[in-house]
């Protein structure tokens, strides 16, 4: 097997983040360009909110809540796409593996948070301070 010939914990930094800012911010715009026109006007609402919301780092939080097949994944996706060629980070989760396939680069959120399996009422999630996860929160 070849070993690698670059330290690339020294080249790539976090590799988290790099990750995250390593999206072609170009082709996402041309995605939410020819995909937000498409979107219902509930779905163009919530898109226009959290952008905004967003930009005015306010830190809010949504509920999205509908019928299956209304369209939640698919705006999920555009505002992650959204958020992604802004160069933001969004982490995209689920609380299954099988649902989180369906999100743009979606992790489980037990992966993410590195969240215990077993939760108790004084559970916490397993982040240390020198963690990369750390950083990219
Ligand atoms: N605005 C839209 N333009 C084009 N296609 C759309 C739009 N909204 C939803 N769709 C399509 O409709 C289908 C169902 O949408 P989606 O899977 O996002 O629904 P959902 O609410 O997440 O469903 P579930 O709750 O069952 O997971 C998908 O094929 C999706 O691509």
């Amino acid at each position: 097997m070849p070993t690698p010939q670059l330290n690339w914990a020294v080249r790539v930094g976090n590799q988290l983040l790099a990750e995250q800012l390593a999206y072609d911010h170009r082709e996402l715009q041309q995605m939410v360009g020819q995909d937000y026109p498409n979107l219902n006007e509930g779905q163009k609402r919530i898109y226009d909110e959290v952008l905004e919301s967003m930009n005015g780092q306010r830190g809010d939080a949504y509920f999205v809540h509908s019928a299956g097949g209304c369209g939640k994944m698919h705006l999920f996706n555009l505002i992650a796409a959204g958020v992604h060629s802004a160069e933001k980070v969004v982490l995209c989760v689920a609380s299954s593996g099988i649902a989180s396939l369906l999100l743009s680069g979606g992790w489980t959120a037990h992966a993410q948070f590195k969240i215990p399996i077993q939760v108790h009422e004084d559970s916490t999630c397993n982040i240390k301070k020198e963690d990369q996860h750390h950083q990219l929160l």
